[in-house]
């Protein structure tokens, strides 16, 4: 197998989604001075990652398209956690893909204390030979849930997946304070929104030519 030629087409739904997501953004910025998107990355999996993570799974190589869900991935990153519903929502009403599964590690937390919300798709993009479905991962998360698990993800690569138990109970009550932060946050939101609003008027005065 051509590892380019296997690879291509995820690139190419990775580059469409953060097209498609970062618009969605910038829309409801114009819209209405605020947007449940905070900002919107994405991966192709490394190729040694896609590799373990078959082993671990024991997939059949012939069976990675149709059994690994997160070869193309984007990650949608919210203030609040409301917000993730709201994107979630609008991501079930649009018609360029099918969801095919929706894991929600909120409501119900990993035993790591890993939390967020993915949403599986079959995404039709359009190769040289035609039309072809590819499966993406699209996780949705707030800042802190995304600052908890990007932490988590350096220990478990510097521990080889084997994190000692003191750091991982340490790990477990930062996932708490996590939670925490973000019901705290959400209690306030509406402050804080109308604060960035006025914050967001302010800079766009600055930006406005001076007249005479
Ligand atoms: N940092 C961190 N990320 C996680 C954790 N669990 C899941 N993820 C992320 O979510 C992705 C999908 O995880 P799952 O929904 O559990 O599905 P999976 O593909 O069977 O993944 P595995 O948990 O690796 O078996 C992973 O590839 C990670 O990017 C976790 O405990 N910590
Ligand atoms: N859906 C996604 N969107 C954006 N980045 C992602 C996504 N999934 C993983 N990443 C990031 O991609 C990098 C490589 O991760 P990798 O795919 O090797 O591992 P993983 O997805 O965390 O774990 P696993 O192999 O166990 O599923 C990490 O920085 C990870 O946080």
């Amino acid at each position: 197998m051509n590892w380019d030629i296997f690879i291509a087409p995820y690139a190419q739904v990775v580059e469409e989604l953060k097209v498609k997501l970062k618009g969605m953004r910038r829309q409801f910025e114009y819209e209405m001075e605020q947007s449940p998107i905070e900002f919107v990355t994405g991966r192709v999996k490394p190729k040694s990652s896609i590799i373990e993570k078959a082993r671990r799974k024991a997939i059949n190589p012939e069976n990675i398209e149709k059994e690994l869900q997160d070869i193309a991935g984007v990650r949608v990153v919210c203030q609040f956690v409301d917000d993730i519903y709201a994107v979630v929502d609008m991501l079930k009403n649009r018609h360029d893909f099918d969801i095919v599964e929706e894991k929600d590690y909120i409501t119900r937390k990993k035993d790591s204390g890993y939390r967020s919300y993915h949403v599986i798709i079959n995404y039709p993009v359009e190769t040289i030979h035609g039309e072809k479905i590819v499966l993406a991962e699209i996780q949705i998360r707030t800042l802190a849930m995304n600052f908890w698990a990007t932490n988590e993800h350096s220990l478990n690569y510097k521990y080889a997946g084997k994190i000692p138990t003191e750091v991982k109970s340490r790990l477990k009550r930062a996932a708490e304070a996590a939670f925490q932060l973000d019901e705290e946050m959400s209690k306030i939101k509406s402050e804080i929104q109308e604060a960035q609003k006025v914050f967001l008027r302010k800079e766009d005065k600055k930006k406005e030519p001076k007249k005479g």
